[in-house]
Parts: C-alpha cells; structure tokens; sequence
C-alpha cells in the first residue's frame, strides 16, 4: 500500500483559500495537510534608511488577514499553525515533527525570500519535495508571449502582446479535507502590542476604512461591483483623492495575497456579461495589468530595482538632506499639496495613486532625494505595500525604470487639476494653512 502523504502549506503573501494553487494542490495531492504562516521578526526590523520594514498600518492588517486565514482554513478542517519567529526556525521543526513529504508555497524571486527558502532547504532531508507555484499573477508566466529576458521596457508593448496573446487562468476552487484532519495547536497569532507597537484607532478621515482578511475583500468587492455599480464610473473616479470610493482599494488584500487578481479579473467578466461593459471595466482590468508588469520587471531585473541607478543603471547626483527628508515625511515642504498627502500617509498608511505620484515626483525631481529613501518610507508606511509595484513606481517616477517620457509633475498645476477647491488640503492641512 502506499505511504500516506503528509503535505505543509506554508503562506507568505498568498493569505487566502479560494483560488490558491499552492493550497488546492495540497490538498488534492495528500492525505493530510498542515499549514503554516510566520511572522518574520525582521519585516519588523529597521533599514538601513532609519525606517521600519513594517510600521503599525500594515502590521494591523496583516495581523488581521492571517486571523481570517486561520477561520478560513479551520472551515476545510486545515489547522493554521502560527510563529513569530523566522520560517527557517520553524518550518524545519514541523517538517521533522509531522513527517511531511512536501511543501507548497507561492514562488517568490526577491532576494531575502529566496535565501530564506534556500536556508530552510539547507535543514531538512533531501526526501521532502518543495512545491512552489505563481498565485500572484493575472497572466501566468508561462502564459505570457515572452521570455522573461524579452520582456519590454515599455508597459505598453507588454500589454497589448498580452491582451492579445495571453488567456487568464480559471480559479483554483478548495474542498474541505476530513475533520481528524486538524490537529492540536497552541500556537497564537501575535498581537499589535507583541509586535512592538501601540495600538491604535484608524483615523477617521481615512480613505482606507477596511480591516484585513480574505472575508474583507470579498466584502469589498461585492460593495464596489455589485451594492454600489461604481466599478461602472471607475475610469471617471479613479484620480480622486477624498473617500472610499474614488478607487477600488483592492490593493492592501492583493498585496498580501487576501484576494487574487484572477478572482478580480473574473468578477469584473461577470459584472459586464450582466451589468454593463464600458471604459471603466475595461480600465480596473488595465491597472491589474500594471500590478503584474511591475512583477515581471521585477523578476526580469532582479535586485536591480533596489540598486540606486534603478534597472536603467543612471548615474544621477542624488542627494540626501535630512532635512529635506523630514519635511517631505512631515508634510512640511514648500507645497501644500504635497504636504496633505504625506499628512494622509502618516496619519493612516494610505495615499491615493495621484498622491503618490506627486509626491514621489517631488522627492526625487524636485529635490534631487535618493528615491530609495522616499521608497523605502513608503515600504514601512504603506498599508499596500508591495515590493515590485512599490519599487517598479518609484524608479518609473524618479527617471530610473519604465517611463519612456520621463516627467515631472509640475505640483501646483496637479493640485489645481485634481484638489480645484482644496477640499483635500483642507482636509489633512486643516488649520494650518486655511
Ligand atoms: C510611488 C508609488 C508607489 C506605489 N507603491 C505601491 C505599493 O507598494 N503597492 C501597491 O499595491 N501599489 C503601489 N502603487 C500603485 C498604486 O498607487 C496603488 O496600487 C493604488 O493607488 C491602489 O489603490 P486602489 O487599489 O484603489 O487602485 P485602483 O485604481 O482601484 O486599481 C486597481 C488595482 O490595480 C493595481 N494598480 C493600480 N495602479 C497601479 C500602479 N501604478 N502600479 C501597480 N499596480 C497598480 C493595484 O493592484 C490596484 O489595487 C504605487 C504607486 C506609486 C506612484
């Protein structure tokens, strides 16, 4: 007969059951199935900028969305086992402990994962197989109409090959294993306060008033397609800057995985096979499009995107004024506008992608700052952060990645275009300067 098998799912930045390779595979190739989520004491360590990796914002969230996990998966008869230690202590140890045969996780390329993949290959035996797949996409890679190394620099030839050659992949659908499935666990998700920080209320005037987890997401999405049809204005709305509803605000769930684009991408089929088909569906379906660009980008130029002369290796003169830096993350700067929105990052770990391109734009073309510092506070401030959208949009932005125009935005002009009343600065400026 043969040996039963024993499989690990262990979760990085694929928080979430439904449309999950990584967890059907595991399921559907064993007879007993184990997961794992650690949280790695040094996302929470500063940088060699002075910053946090992870600041208080996205540490609530993700401490939120491995919750829901944890619910979610008890439902299949999964039992979530849950560390504050690095995965290369743990995961050995459950390995050897439970006799696992294979190991499925979603596949990373960034440096600091791999090594932590490699380091926990280097403790267990040869026997255990590990599993890797690309939950993260909206096109496969293996799908796309390229090699990686021929991917174009612009994001427009990459689209257009893509929409026209590339079918998106169905969702991955789950079943439930058997109930002796689950085994004991005494581990505990770790609290705000066990992390380090304070906790803390969400500051009411927030554009980002959601809580983690894959339950939060799909809230989300039936709120923005299917409650309130704004998805059918999308394209009108999407360079707002007050409020919910100007954007999807998917992006904090598909950065940490809560949500896939496949299930976004399939939802937004839906809603045009039964509400409307117009600009603005077809434009969220563009942005995803972005999402996973930056991705191949990043696979494509490997540590590159952190390196100061970006992945077109320019040799700027960059500065690094410390007092510049503080007044730009103060929002004490010359303009206002850019002022109010790194008021809105500070206060809630949230800028809109207007503001965000203002004040990126402004860091790096107006004061000549070394743009891997500005990225690197957004790494620690933002609720949304993602390593390739986050590194990919600043290098576009600062002259160093994929803008073939290389622009500047010209900040007043932007203020006048998007904020007319300065409703938004008077929202985050308040008395200070009105
Ligand atoms: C300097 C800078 C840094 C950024 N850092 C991040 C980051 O760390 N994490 C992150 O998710 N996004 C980042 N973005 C992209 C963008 O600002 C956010 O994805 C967007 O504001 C999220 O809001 P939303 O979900 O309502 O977007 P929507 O407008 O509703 O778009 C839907 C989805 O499309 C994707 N998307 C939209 N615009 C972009 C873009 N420019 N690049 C990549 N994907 C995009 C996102 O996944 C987003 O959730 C950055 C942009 C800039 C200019």
């Amino acid at each position: 007969m043969q040996k039963k098998q024993k499989g690990l799912v262990w979760f990085r930045n694929d928080l979430r059951v439904n449309d999950n390779e990584s967890l059907t595979n595991a399921i559907d190739e064993n007879e007993t199935v184990i997961a794992v989520y650690c949280f790695d004491p040094r996302h929470f360590e500063e940088t060699k900028f002075g910053f946090k990796k992870t600041e208080k914002f996205r540490a609530k969230f993700l401490i939120e969305s491995v919750t829901t996990l944890k619910e979610n998966l008890e439902k299949l008869n999964i039992t979530l086992l849950v560390y504050h230690q690095k995965p290369e202590g743990s995961i050995p140890e459950i390995i050897a402990q439970n006799g696992i045969n294979s190991v499925y996780f979603q596949e990373e390329w960034t440096s600091e994962e791999m090594e932590v993949l490699e380091n926990i290959k280097l403790k267990v035996p040869d026997s255990v197989l590990f599993k890797a797949s690309y939950n993260q996409f909206l096109f496969h890679p293996e799908d796309i109409p390229y090699v990686i190394q021929l991917i174009p620099n612009v994001f427009t030839k990459f689209r257009n090959q893509c929409e026209k050659l590339t079918k998106i992949r169905p969702e991955f659908t789950v079943k439930p294993l058997f109930k002796e499935n689950l085994i004991a666990n005494e581990t505990i998700i770790p609290t705000i306060q066990t992390m380090g920080f304070t906790d803390f209320e969400m500051d009411s005037r927030t554009a980002f008033p959601f809580r983690g987890g894959e339950k939060e997401a799909v809230k989300r999405l039936q709120n923005y397609f299917w409650e309130t049809k704004k998805l059918s204005v999308y394209k009108l709305t999407r360079n707002g800057l007050i409020g919910a509803d100007f954007s999807s605000k998917f992006s904090p769930w598909l950065s940490n995985g809560s949500i896939s684009a496949k299930t976004i991408y399939w939802e937004i089929v839906k809603y045009e096979q039964k509400v409307e088909k117009n600009d603005s569906t077809y434009w969220l379906i563009f942005e995803l499009i972005w999402r996973d660009y930056f991705k191949y980008i990043s696979i494509k130029n490997g540590n590159s995107i952190f390196k100061i002369g970006g992945i077109l290796e320019k040799n700027y003169d960059w500065k690094t004024n410390q007092s510049s830096i503080k007044n730009w993350i103060n929002g004490t700067t010359v303009e206002p506008f850019v002022n109010a929105n790194m008021i809105e990052l500070q206060q809630t770990g949230w800028m809109s992608n207007r503001g965000r391109q203002n004040v990126a734009s402004f860091f790096a073309k107006n004061l000549y700052l070394d743009w891997r510092i500005g990225a690197a506070y957004f790494e620690a401030m933002l609720i949304d952060y993602d390593v390739h959208s986050n590194y990919g949009n600043w290098m576009y932005v600062s002259g160093v990645g994929n803008d073939p125009r290389d622009r500047k935005f010209n900040i007043p002009l932007q203020a006048k275009n998007y904020d007319g009343e300065s409703n938004f600065q008077k929202l985050w400026l308040q008395q200070k300067l009105f």
